[in-house]
C-alpha cells in the first residue's frame, strides 16, 4: 500500500514542511553571541540582540549511527566591513565528514585543514561541498540577500570552536568596491 511521506522539504528555498514541525530543532545566534567571531566586533550600528544567523533542522546530537540533516540561513550585514557568518568549527570527531550544499544566495565556504592550508570555496544555488575529514568549515554571506545552505553530518560528529575562537580562520571577508575581497590573517590582525 503506498504511503504519503511524512516528510518534505523544498529544494528551492530550504523551507522544511510543518507536517513534522515538531521534530525541528531551530538555533538562533545573536550577534552577542559572536563577539569572539568577527575582527573588530565593536559595533554600536548592530543591536546586540540581532539574530545573525540560524540553523534549523532534524538534529539527533550524539547519537553513533544516525544522520543530522539542517538548513543555514545566514542574513546579510557586515560587522566593521565584515561579512556575516557563522562561528566555524572542526568537528569534535575529526574524522566525521559533511555535506553541505547553496540553496539561496551567494557566500564562500573557508575551508582549514590541521596543517593550517585554506581554501575559500563559491557556495551559490546547487552547487555542493565536501567537507572532508580533519577540516575546519566556515560560511560567509557576501550577498545582499540571505545564504541558504543545506547540511548533512554524523549526528555524534559535536563540535569543537577551541582552536578556531582562539585562532580564527586564515582568511577574512570584508565587503570592497568589487563586492568582497579576501584579507589574508597573521594573528588575528589583517594583513593586506
Ligand atoms: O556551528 P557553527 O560554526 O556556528 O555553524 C553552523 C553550521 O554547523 C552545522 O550545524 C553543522 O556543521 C551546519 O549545519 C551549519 O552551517
Amino acid at each position: 500500500m503506498e504511503i504519503k511521506s511524512n516528510l518534505y522539504f523544498n529544494f528551492e528555498n530550504g523551507e522544511f514542511s510543518d507536517t513534522d514541525k515538531q521534530n525541528l530543532i531551530i538555533s538562533k545566534k545573536k550577534f552577542k553571541d559572536l563577539k569572539s567571531v568577527f575582527l573588530k566586533p565593536e559595533d554600536e550600528s548592530i543591536d546586540d540582540e540581532k539574530i545573525m544567523y540560524e540553523v534549523t533542522g532534524y538534529i539527533n546530537e550524539g547519537k553513533a549511527g544516525e544522520l543530522n540533516f539542517g538548513v543555514t540561513k545566514i542574513f546579510p550585514g557586515e560587522v566593521n566591513g565584515e561579512f556575516n557568518m557563522t562561528k566555524g568549527h572542526y568537528h569534535e570527531k575529526m574524522s566525521h565528514t559533511e555535506y553541505y550544499w547553496g540553496i539561496k544566495g551567494r557566500g564562500l565556504l573557508i575551508l582549514k585543514n590541521i596543517d593550517g592550508e585554506c581554501s575559500v570555496i563559491t557556495v551559490e544555488k546547487n552547487s555542493l561541498h565536501y567537507i572532508p575529514e580533519n577540516t575546519a568549515h566556515r560560511l560567509v554571506n557576501i550577498s545582499d540577500e540571505p545564504l541558504v545552505v543545506g547540511a548533512c553530518w554524523p549526528s555524534d560528529a559535536g563540535h569543537n570552536y577551541g582552536e578556531i575562537q582562539e585562532k580564527g580562520f586564515p582568511v577574512r571577508i570584508f565587503r570592497s568596491n568589487d563586492g568582497y575581497s579576501i584579507s589574508k590573517i597573521t594573528d588575528n590582525q589583517t594583513d593586506n
